[in-house]
């Protein structure tokens, strides 16, 4: 192949086919196995991917892109960004420090434990990466040699691979520096970077990729300055190390000036998401190697590759060039031969890593030979770009005739919030500070083993029907017994809160295998929007309606919101994601009017995503916020003011989006803010939230009991801000990956917490 066209992977998953990795870490974690087991199943892990690249025509294959849990936090390891609560002390970072930053530790320090690092969104993606922290007097250090050992170890296999960094510029803005604006570590973090460059050069490396993934965000001056210092050094100390600059998930916007002035040898474009890129391929300087991510990195498409190559042909010219995917492939599951159940028509449409790094070679060899040279593969694709747009499959008259008649009366509740508040307190009777909690219960072994059992078919349906109903009767009967106000089912039935909807929604497709990785050991399965989506039958009703018989509490009924059910999903690239919103929230309004004709007086709609989904650039904010606010109306407003409605957001910041909050309307939102000591309640506060809020008084990602005090004192705070009848006690999230020998006693003490504030609430104040 001529030298020009290279098939670049800019990072490939990391858990193995089979999550071989998810299995080595829980069982070091749970003492079962030691390091030397977790260590060799890494390392085999790794010269499998280096092995499948190679055999699928990867030319520019990485290396240190894998990680026993996350990047970022290999990333604060590498330079000793290690804060003092982890009692390191200088010298190798061991990997017990290693998963205590990760996870924290259980049963030391005053508190209870220590405190992991906190966790957030990997930008719009679901992955999630371990904020670094910064000291106010921060220093570095080379600590962790994992670049230079990872590439060693390829080059004993025989690759010579790319080792990938996370960027200086990206690594410090995701971190947190109290007070102070983390880019200004930056010149006492270069020199650490600069080592690190200095010993791949040594070691013969070629190559290093740099992501800055920050350049697809709105940067000021300051991070464009840091940028070019950055790129500078990094010239300087190892000027025969090209480096290949990497952004994904968006253009470079206003950034692109100073990128294409930055001293790097190659930029990696995103054409995927950002295709008005193309004429960088004219415009970039001559001598800069360009990646041109062309397959999309971030969902489950086929690429339709004559179109690719028609968009191409004219532009490369005698430039260098890589194909690569648009971003990691860490956001993709591994390989489509795996998934034997797939409907064949949709299995046809899709590719996964495996599958994309064959389009990219043959891209790379219609470049190098000619078209002709991959005339099957091309048939292939274009066969397979016409079924799925003519399919009957994929197109739904009844669907998009019902999306059409969407008014904006049916986006919004009939009644203000002050009438149905008042309808809903004469149905419910609930006290003051009412407690209930989000909706899952642990997810023991013995339930997971349970679904597993059943979807092999060594379960019956009857049997396990029975099993989730035995679970649910004892959860509610416990919920009674310890005087929970409005109890919950406990989602027991559900494999995952996305999953277990698309399973049961037409236009979706799912997989057996197609794991993904979310945080650290924990994967999910995001379900395939491929058509237009409708609920054929009801999806959550009996499960909610049983458990409404066994208590004359009020049941609250759970369902994941179309937000939610988009965002953590790989949606169809034919239609607005809009569109597909508001399909999906028509389907949901169905289930809430059904769970309310069931007699469920409160239905949850959960939109943990709904911050994620915000777009990268401000500039798209308004868009967006525009339909999803209009969605949730729409899932939510078919029902009488007497039901009422309750959304839950978690792992969000709300500043951002608090007016887009208020205009959700819900008559209850549930909020995490424990970990925070109720500092993001504050944007409800200022904006005065006018309806009812429950900030979460449990850190549900923690073992660790929460004492009655403690709580106690964080509603205390939110009642200083809030008014007494507005506030519910809840725990900030679901208790699915939690223990019932922590959630017994975590919510044993909520609802003696609750009673306390009731007690010290006065009567004038409780009565207004
Ligand atoms: C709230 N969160 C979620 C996000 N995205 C989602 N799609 N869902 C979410 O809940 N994003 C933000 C956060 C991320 N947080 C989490 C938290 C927990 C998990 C998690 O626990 N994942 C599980 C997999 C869940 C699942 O699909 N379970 C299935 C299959 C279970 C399984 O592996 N079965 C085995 C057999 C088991 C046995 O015999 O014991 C098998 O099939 O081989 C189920 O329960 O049926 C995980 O294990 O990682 C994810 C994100
Ligand atoms: N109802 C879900 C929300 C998680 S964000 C749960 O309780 O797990
Ligand atoms: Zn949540």
């Amino acid at each position: 192949m001529s030298s020009n066209f290279s098939v670049a992977s800019l990072g490939t998953p990391r858990i193995g086919p089979r999550r071989e990795l998810k299995a080595a870490l829980e069982s070091y974690w749970a003492g079962r196995s030691d390091a030397t087991a977790l260590t060799e199943t890494a390392a085999g892990l790794r010269a499998a991917n280096w092995a499948r690249q190679r055999s699928r025509g990867v030319t520019v294959i990485p290396s240190n892109d894998f990680s026993l849990y996350d990047h970022v936090l290999d990333t604060s390891v590498m330079v000793g960004a290690i804060p003092e609560r982890f009692g390191w002390s200088g010298g190798r970072v061991e990997l017990e420090t290693y998963f205590a930053m990760a996870r924290g530790r259980e049963g030391q320090a005053v508190a209870g434990g220590v405190a992991a690092l906190e966790m957030t969104k990997w930008f719009d993606t679901n992955y999630h990466y371990m904020v670094p922290e910064f000291a106010p007097d921060q220093s570095f250090s080379l600590v962790s040699e994992k670049p230079i050992a990872e590439y060693l170890e390829a080059k004993v296999l025989g690759y010579e691979t790319r080792p990938v960094l996370l960027g200086p510029v990206t690594y410090l803005l995701l971190g947190k520096a109290a007070g102070m604006d983390p880019l200004t570590l930056l010149p006492g973090l270069l020199p650490v970077y600069e080592e690190v460059l200095r010993r791949l050069a040594a070691a013969g490396a070629q190559w290093v990729q740099i992501d800055e993934p920050c350049l697809a965000l709105d940067l000021d001056v300051r991070a464009h300055d840091a940028l070019r210092q950055a790129t500078a050094a990094f010239a300087r100390t190892a000027p025969g190390l090209k480096v290949m600059l990497a952004s994904y998930f968006g253009p470079f916007g206003g950034n692109e000036a100073t990128v294409l002035d930055l001293p790097v040898a190659g930029l990696h474009l995103d054409l995927v998401r950002a295709p008005e890129q193309l004429p960088l391929l004219r415009e970039a300087p001559r001598g800069l190697t360009l990646s041109l991510g062309v397959v999309d990195g971030r969902n489950i498409w086929r690429t339709d590759l004559s179109a690719v190559l028609d968009r191409l042909m004219p532009l490369v010219g005698a430039r260098k060039v890589e194909f690569a995917p648009s971003c990691s492939m860490l956001h993709v599951p591994i390989d489509l031969d795996l998934e034997t159940d797939l409907d064949p028509d949709v299995a046809a449409w899709l590719a996964f890593s495996v599958q994309k790094m064959d389009e990219l070679a043959t891209i790379a060899t219609a470049f190098a030979k000619g078209r002709e040279r991959v005339a099957d593969a091309l048939a292939a694709s274009n066969q397979a770009v016409r079924t799925r747009y003519a399919s009957a499959k994929v197109n739904d008259p009844a669907v998009r005739r019902r999306t059409a008649s969407v008014d904006a009366a049916m986006c919004r509740r009939p009644s203000p919030f002050e009438v149905r508040r008042r309808a809903q307190q004469e149905r419910l009777g609930l006290p003051l500070y009412p407690t209930t909690t989000i909706g899952s219960f642990p997810q023991t072994s013995e339930v997971r083993k349970a679904r597993s059992a059943h979807a092999k078919g060594a379960m019956s349906d009857v049997d396990y029907d029975a099993f989730i109903a035995g679970e649910i009767e004892a959860a509610v009967r416990w919920q009674e017994e310890i005087g929970i106000d409005m109890p919950v089912h406990g989602e027991f039935e559900r494999n995952d809160m996305v999953q277990y909807f698309g399973e049961q929604l037409a236009g979706y497709a799912f997989t057996r295998h197609g794991w993904v990785q979310s945080y650290g050991s924990r994967y999910v399965r995001p379900p395939i929007i491929f058509g237009d989506v409708s609920r054929p039958a009801p999806m959550t009703v009996r499960w909610s309606a049983h458990a409404q018989s066994l208590t004359r509490r009020p049941m609250k009924g759970m369902l994941t919101g179309p937000v939610t059910m988009l965002q953590w999903s790989f949606v169809r690239d034919d239609l607005p994601r809009a569109e597909v919103c508001r399909q999906i929230a028509l389907a949901l309004r169905d289930e809430v009017v059904d769970l309310e004709a069931a007699g469920l007086a409160a239905i949850q709609v959960d939109e943990p995503a709904f911050r994620e989904g915000l777009p990268l650039r401000k500039a798209d904010w308004a868009a967006y916020l525009d339909w999803a606010v209009e969605c949730f109306g729409l899932a939510t407003s078919g029902v009488a003011d007497t039901t009422q409605i309750h959304t839950h957001m978690c792992y969000s910041e709300f500043n951002d989006i608090i007016e887009s909050i208020g205009a959700m309307d819900a008559d209850v939102i549930s909020i995490e803010t424990s970990r925070s000591r109720m500092e993001l309640l504050e944007a409800f506060v200022s904006y005065r939230y006018p309806n009812e809020i429950g900030p979460g008084v449990y850190d549900i990602h923690s073992p660790r009991v929460p004492p009655v005090g403690e709580m106690v004192r964080l509603l205390q705070k939110a009642a200083q801000r809030l008014a007494p009848w507005q506030i519910w006690v809840n725990p900030d999230c679901g208790l699915k990956t939690r223990r019932w020998e922590e959630v017994r006693p975590a919510l044993l003490n909520m609802v003696a917490a609750a009673r306390r504030m009731r007690a010290a609430t006065p009567e004038t104040e409780a009565a207004e």
